[in-house]
C-alpha cells in the first residue's frame, strides 16, 4: 500500500513546501524498475497571504482545512480563490484525511455536499512522484500523480476551472497551471484534441479525463499516460460510468433477465471498467486467488495473511457518488477486484448540514431558503398545461425570485459566446423537430414567468442540443448551450458563480447525459424535459432525477425542479389506481413521475403558469 509521510516546514523568507518522505513502497517497488524515483514538494501551488483572509480560528470547535492535512499554502489559495469556503463540510472532514492517508475510498453523499470539491482539495495536496531520467534535460522525469474520471467533458472543465481559480491567486507568481492540472477529453467523435498535445509536453499532477479518453490515450500513447506509475485513481460519479446489473435475487421472477443483462455488462464493459481492469490487474488477480484460497477469510480474521497472497503496490483508488446503490457497491467490493479490502474505507454522509451553511459566507436569503426545493410535474398536450394531479399549492414562502438578487453579476452574460451556425438554422428551418411543440412552449412560459436570473432545461440524452437552442430563441428565450470550456466567458462564468441579470435571465440547456456532477451556483431553477432516463421507474430512474433536481439546491441554496411530461389520454384513469400501476405499459408519465417523487419521499408542488 501507499505510504507517504510529508512533512511540512515554513521555508525562509516566505511560505513554501518542503515534503521530507519518509517511506513509500510503491517508491521502492518503482525503484528497481525505473531508476530511483523519489517524492517532491507538491505542485507549487501560490503562497497566498492568508491573514485577513481566514476565518479558521473565527468559530470555535470547527476542523479547519489544515487540520485535515491541507498543506497551508494550498488552504491559502483556497480561502483566496472561494471567499465562501471557510471551513469543511462533514464529509469532507471524513474523506479527506482518507485520501491523504491513501485508502481506497467508497463515499457516497448527497448531490452539493461538496465530493468533487474537497477530492480536488485532497489531490492538489498529494505528494508528487519524480523519477530520475537521464533522457530529460534536468535529468527528472514527472509522473501525473492522479487520474480523475468523470463522465462528460463539462464536468471535467469545471473540476479544472476550481484548481485553475486556485491557482491564479498567486498573480505573476503562478505556477504554470499545465504542470498542476490538464483536461483530456474527446473532441468530438474522435480526436483526443490539443490536450493531447499539452499532456506531451508538460506531465500535469492531477490528470481529468473522461474515460473513453483516457482509455484511447492508454492504447494509441502508453508511455505519456504511464498507468503504472499513478498514485491515486478516483472515479467521480462512479455508478453512471460503472454500470451494474441490479441485484440478483434467486427469489424475483426475473432473475434470469437480470442475469442476462449482467452477462452482457460483463461481455461489453465500458471504457471505465477497462482502464481500471488494467490498472488494478494485479489485484483482481490476489483478490481472486485469495477468493479461491481455502481458509483465506479465517487467516485474514487471525490478523494472517496467506503467503502468496499479498496485495501488490497499486494506485489508491477513490469511488465518489451521491447514489451507490448496493449492487454496484456488492459489485466493486466482492467482484471487481479493484479494491485493497484491507485499506477501503467506507464514507457514507449525510448532506449538507446547516452549520456547513452558516460555516460558509451564504447570504441570508440563502440562508433561508437552505435545502428548500420545490418540485414540480406539468402534464403538456396541446390543448392545455396542468399541474400533476395531488400537487400541493405552493407556499408563499417558495419563490425563489429573491435567489437571483443575491446572484453576483460583475459580467454580463455574452451573446456572442454561442452563436449557431448560417448551414445549421438553413438545415433546422427545413427538417421537422425532434421537440414537442407545446412542451417547448411551456418551457419558454415557465421560464418568462418564473425564473430570476439562471435556469437549466435538461433535454434526454441524445438530444440535439444546438437546435433546442434554436427553438427555444425562435420563442423569446435568451437560451445557449452549457459549454464549461472556456474560463473567461460565456457558461464558464456561470460556474464560478456569476450570473445572468434579471434584465435579461438565461436558459442554459444540456441534456442528461452531460449534467451529472455540475455546479452551477447561481441556477434557480431546472427544467427537466420528459421523464429522467427510461419509461419505467426503477432505481436507474430514481437516481437520475435525484442528480438533476440536485443541480439546485446545493450547498443548502432554494431552487425549483420543473419536469415536463406530456399528458396522455389514460392519465386520469390511473390515477385512481395504485401508483404501483405505473410499471404498467399503459401508465402516463405524469403517474410516473409521481412515482419517482414517492420513492425519494417528497410531494409535488404547484406552479403556477
Ligand atoms: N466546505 C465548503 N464550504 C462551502 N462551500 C463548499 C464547501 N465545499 C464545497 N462547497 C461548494 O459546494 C458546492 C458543491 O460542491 P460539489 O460539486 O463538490 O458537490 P458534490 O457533492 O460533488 O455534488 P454532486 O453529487 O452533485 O456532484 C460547490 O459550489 C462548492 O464550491
Amino acid at each position: 500500500m501507499l505510504a507517504f509521510f510529508s512533512t511540512l516546514t515554513q521555508g525562509p523568507g516566505r511560505r513554501q513546501w518542503v515534503v521530507k518522505c519518509h517511506s513509500s513502497s510503491r517508491a521502492r517497488r518503482t525503484s528497481t524498475t525505473q531508476g530511483r524515483r523519489h517524492l517532491v514538494n507538491p505542485p507549487q501551488i501560490p503562497n497566498v497571504v492568508a491573514e485577513g483572509t481566514s476565518t479558521a480560528s473565527a468559530l470555535p470547535g470547527r476542523v479547519t482545512f489544515e487540520q485535515l492535512g491541507l498543506h497551508p499554502p494550498v488552504a491559502a489559495s483556497l480561502r483566496e480563490a472561494f471567499p465562501d469556503v471557510n471551513y469543511p463540510t462533514e464529509v469532507q472532514t471524513q474523506f479527506i484525511p482518507a485520501i491523504l492517508g491513501g485508502k481506497d475510498v467508497l463515499l457516497k453523499d448527497a448531490t452539493g455536499s461538496g465530493k468533487s470539491f474537497g477530492l480536488v482539495l485532497a489531490l492538489l495536496n498529494k505528494p508528487r512522484l519524480i523519477s530520475k531520467d537521464p533522457r530529460q534535460k534536468d535529468g527528472k522525469r514527472k509522473h501525473i500523480t492522479s487520474l480523475v474520471l468523470v463522465p462528460h467533458r463539462e464536468l471535467a472543465f469545471q473540476l479544472f476551472h476550481w484548481i485553475e481559480r486556485m491557482v491564479n491567486t498567486s498573480g505573476d507568481n503562478a505556477p504554470s497551471l499545465r504542470t498542476i492540472a490538464q483536461v483530456l477529453v474527446r473532441d468530438g467523435k474522435m480526436h483526443l484534441g490539443s490536450g493531447l498535445n499539452t499532456l506531451r509536453e508538460e506531465t500535469p499532477h492531477v490528470l481529468i479525463g473522461t474515460p473513453q479518453a483516457v482509455m484511447d490515450l492508454h492504447e494509441a500513447h502508453p508511455e505519456v499516460l504511464q498507468l503504472d506509475t499513478l498514485s491515486c485513481v478516483a472515479v467521480d460519479e462512479v455508478d453512471y460510468l460503472v454500470e451494474t446489473p441490479g441485484r440478483k435475487d434467486p427469489t424475483k421472477t426475473f432473475k434470469k433477465a437480470m442475469e442476462k443483462a449482467r452477462k452482457k455488462l460483463l461481455a461489453h464493459p465500458g471504457a471505465t471498467r477497462q482502464l481500471l481492469d488494467v490498472i488494478y490487474a494485479g489485484r483482481k488477480e490476489v483478490n481472486e486467488r485469495r477468493r479461491d484460497e481455502p481458509g483465506a477469510e479465517m487467516m485474514k480474521r487471525r490478523g494472517g495473511q496467506p503467503s502468496e497472497n499479498h496485495m501488490p503496490p497499486s494506485p489508491q483508488l477513490v469511488l465518489s457518488s451521491a447514489t451507490l446503490r448496493t449492487h454496484l457497491r456488492n459489485y466493486v467490493y466482492d467482484e471487481s477486484g479493484w479494491l485493497d479490502k484491507d485499506s477501503v474505507v467506507k464514507i457514507s454522509g449525510t448532506g449538507v448540514k446547516p452549520a456547513d451553511v452558516e460555516a460558509s459566507n451564504a447570504t441570508p436569503i440563502e440562508a433561508a431558503n437552505a435545502s428548500t426545493i420545490q418540485h414540480s410535474v406539468l402534464l403538456v398536450s396541446d390543448e392545455r398545461v396542468r399541474n400533476i394531479p395531488g400537487a400541493a399549492v405552493a407556499p408563499a414562502s417558495a419563490s425563489v425570485s429573491s435567489l437571483g438578487e443575491a446572484v453576483r453579476s460583475e459580467e454580463q452574460f455574452g451573446e456572442t459566446a454561442y452563436e449557431l451556425d448560417a448551414h445549421l438554422i438553413q438545415k433546422y428551418s427545413k427538417t421537422p423537430s425532434p421537440f414537442s411543440a407545446p412542451m417547448m412552449e411551456t418551457v419558454a412560459a415557465a421560464f418568462a414567468m418564473d425564473v430570476p436570473s439562471i435556469a437549466l432545461l435538461v433535454l434526454p440524452s441524445s438530444s440535439p442540443v444546438k437546435r433546442a437552442v434554436w427553438e427555444l430563441r425562435a420563442l423569446g428565450v435568451n437560451a445557449h448551450g452549457l459549454d464549461l470550456q472556456d474560463a473567461s466567458k460565456g457558461r464558464s462564468y456561470l460556474a464560478s458563480g456569476g450570473g445572468g441579470t434579471s434584465a435579461n435571465p438565461t436558459l442554459l440547456v444540456s441534456t442528461l447525459a452531460t449534467t451529472r456532477g455540475l455546479d452551477l451556483p447561481a441556477l434557480s431553477h431546472v427544467f427537466l424535459y420528459g421523464l429522467p432516463d427510461g419509461t419505467r421507474v426503477n432505481s436507474k430512474t430514481v437516481d437520475a432525477y435525484l442528480h438533476i433536481a440536485g443541480r439546485v439546491g446545493r450547498f443548502g441554496r432554494g431552487g425549483k425542479v420543473v419536469t415536463l411530461v406530456e399528458d396522455s389520454s389514460e392519465e386520469a384513469e390511473f390515477w385512481s389506481e395504485d401508483l404501483e400501476e405505473t410499471q404498467d405499459e399503459r401508465a402516463g408519465a405524469g403517474a410516473k413521475m409521481a412515482r419517482i417523487l414517492k420513492t425519494i419521499g417528497v410531494g409535488p408542488v404547484q406552479l403556477n403558469l
